[in-house]
């Protein structure tokens, strides 16, 4: 079972009048990760999450929550579920706890130790006995995810949770998501529209665009720029040494010549060492032109460039 997906989204299409909101969108999310759903406004993110949890039905395909469909099995899909979807309605008057002990009387089989667990989770301990009307946004967000995880669930959904939240709640957040994922085995599906918030959350993002899913990496692959080779075009008055400065750095290479020079696949710190060879064996370096665009800078064109 360990390797099975919390949640699998099968070939999911929604249409809305006549337009096509979500289109033909196929995901999974394990146990135990942090899952980002990254793109501009109104690539369809917000609607995506809406699907994932029920409030709206898909045209075609279907979600599964550990293996119950969403539509046809929603109490047993749902009761895997915690999710904030919409800003979280607390009592103001009330304390932290109290609230919390309000929503866990409507949980069955949540006593006053999960409760002390989640609070350590979100690390309120010092403002639990504070009332709610005294929290900063932050607080209340994490009071929120407390209430949200109070069931166990497996799975965890939250809707741009880091809206609003200064660089020290969204460094608060990315702690206690990890903790979650860590402690709990939780998968977490956050949304958002900015790749560097993502970076400080994710393991892996899956990219939105136009309500199609474009791509889906690991985190680590996206900032591993300096090992990810990128087509690459010299600009030289000759190429003869090229083979020889190719062989004395190791670089056994496929390279072809073009008009003005040659094109290479080339790594970050290879670029610059071929450059300082080719020099050091006579031949002048007009340009030096990157062909390809590395898979950060296009996340950041998809993302950043869009958001308003
Ligand atoms: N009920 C609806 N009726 C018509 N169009 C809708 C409806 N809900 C969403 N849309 C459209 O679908 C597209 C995707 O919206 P959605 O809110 O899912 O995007 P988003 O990625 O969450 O954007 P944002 O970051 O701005 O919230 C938008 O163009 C929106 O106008």
């Amino acid at each position: 079972m360990i390797n099975s997906p919390v949640l699998e989204i099968r070939d999911v299409s929604k249409e809305i009048g006549r337009r096509r909101i979500i289109d033909s969108v196929s995901l999974k999310v394990y146990p135990g990760e942090v899952m980002g759903i990254l793109g501009p406004n109104g690539a369809g993110k917000t609607t995506l999450i809406r699907l994932m949890t029920g409030l709206v039905a898909p045209t075609r395909g279907e979600i599964r929550i550990r293996g119950k469909c969403v539509r046809s099995q929603f109490e047993q899909a749902m009761k895997h579920v915690g999710a904030i979807v919409e800003n979280p309605e607390f009592y103001p008057f009330l304390t932290g706890y109290k609230n919390l002990l309000h929503f866990a009387r409507m949980v069955p089989g949540v006593g006053e130790k999960r409760i002390r667990e989640v609070i350590s989770l979100v690390k309120l301990e010092e403002a639990i006995h504070d009332p709610v009307k005294t929290y900063s946004l932050g607080m209340r967000q994490r009071l929120g995810v407390a209430q949200a995880i109070l069931h166990r669930p497996a799975l965890l959904i939250l809707d741009e949770p880091t809206n609003g939240l200064d660089p020290a709640g969204i460094r608060e957040l990315r702690d206690y998501l990890r903790r979650l994922a860590e402690k709990e085995r939780t998968a977490v599906v956050v949304s958002s529209h900015l790749l560097s918030e993502m970076q400080l959350m994710c393991d892996r993002v899956a990219i939105l665009r136009g309500g199609k899913l474009i791509e889906v990496r690991r985190m680590s692959e996206i900032l591993r720029r300096d090992s990810e080779e990128l087509r690459t075009r010299f600009e030289v008055d000759r190429t003869d040494p090229v083979p020889s400065v190719l062989l004395q750095l190791g670089l056994n290479r496929e390279w072809k010549e073009c008009p003005g020079g040659f094109e290479i696949r080339l790594r970050r710190e290879e670029t610059a060492e071929l450059n300082r060879r080719l020099i050091e064996a006579g031949v002048r370096v007009y340009a030096i032109r990157r062909l390809e665009q590395s898979l950060e800078e296009r996340f950041l064109e998809l993302t950043e460039g869009d958001a308003p």
